[in-house]
């Protein structure tokens, strides 16, 4: 049996965010049910799809989910799953913990009964600094997350990460090996990191384990104080990219094929040649 029991249609939104998060979730909705319309089975929002991209807007637009009916993001998402059938991969948004004022980088997952079946947390903080580049510390407002996330579709099982988390192979690695089809990356590289490492890291990710990988951004808006690369894209288990978009909104949307996963794996079968007792400390 295939990790992707069967063929689905995957719609990448790349949205068009500004400052007016009511304006954002309206457009998210128009642009999901939009995905769902061309067939979509499966839709992705952009890493922070309700708010601007940056540390000073995160406390301004965080939302606490407990108890979920508290957020406007919630259940504009979960409202919408339901209304076209579809899981929707919810981007992510600021989240706020109202018990210990911390803030987390958050993506919520829902059934198209518009459940929620997952909350991943970005485990890895974008700390970075290129001198005379940019420089971006996620950690001087945000906390990381602490577990890895995976769930269960009718067409088989989901990994899932945020932006910087896809630099850290180990995540979709252990996905893979637990039986993930895909993991997919809501996330906002920026123009520098952008062009150097975006479509390296998710063909890495997908060669490497022989998956899926999609990586959904928000529109470029060079009004705004952080540039996104764009370049919503799915790659396939062989690497190859499916379908890319450049930087302006759009939807990408792709077939993905249990027949392309199981060929990969009878050509090159790497996935049956691990060398555990080689390498079986890997985090030594
Ligand atoms: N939002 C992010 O995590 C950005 C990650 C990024 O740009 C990178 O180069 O990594």
């Amino acid at each position: 049996m295939s990790i992707l029991s069967r063929p689905l249609k995957l719609a990448l939104v790349q949205l068009a965010t500004g400052v007016d998060k009511s304006v954002n979730l309206i457009r998210a909705r128009e642009k999901v049910i939009e995905a769902a319309k061309a067939g979509a089975n499966i839709v992705v929002l952009p890493e922070c799809f309700n708010s601007p991209y940056g540390t000073d807007y995160f406390p301004r637009y965080a939302e606490s989910l407990s108890p979920p009916k508290s957020s406007q993001t919630f259940e504009t998402l979960s409202a919408v799953a339901q209304e076209t059938a579809t899981y929707l991969i919810g981007g992510s948004i600021p989240e706020i913990d109202p018990t210990t004022r911390r803030l987390y980088n958050t993506s919520l997952v829902f059934s198209p009964k518009g459940d929620l079946l997952a909350t991943h947390r970005k485990v890895h903080l974008f700390d970075i600094d290129i001198p005379g580049k940019i420089k971006f510390k996620e950690s001087e407002v945000l906390s990381p997350g602490d577990k890895m996330t995976t769930f269960e579709t009718e067409y088989g099982k989901i990994g899932l990460g945020i932006c910087y988390d896809i630099r850290f192979p180990e995540l979709a690695m252990t996905a893979a090996r637990n039986g993930c089809f895909i993991m997919v990356y809501p996330g906002a590289f920026n123009m520098t990191t952008g062009p150097l490492h975006w479509s390296l890291l998710a063909r890495s990710r997908a060669v490497d384990n022989q998956i899926y990988v999609a990586l959904c951004s928000p529109a470029r808006d060079l009004d705004a104080t952080y540039h996104a690369w764009g370049h919503s894209m799915l790659v396939d288990p062989n690497g190859d990219i499916v379908k890319e978009l450049e930087d302006s909104e759009g939807i990408a949307i792709a077939d993905l094929d249990n027949e392309r996963v199981d060929e990969v794996r009878r050509g090159i079968p790497v996935t049956t040649q691990r060398r555990f007792d080689v390498y079986k400390n890997v985090a030594d």
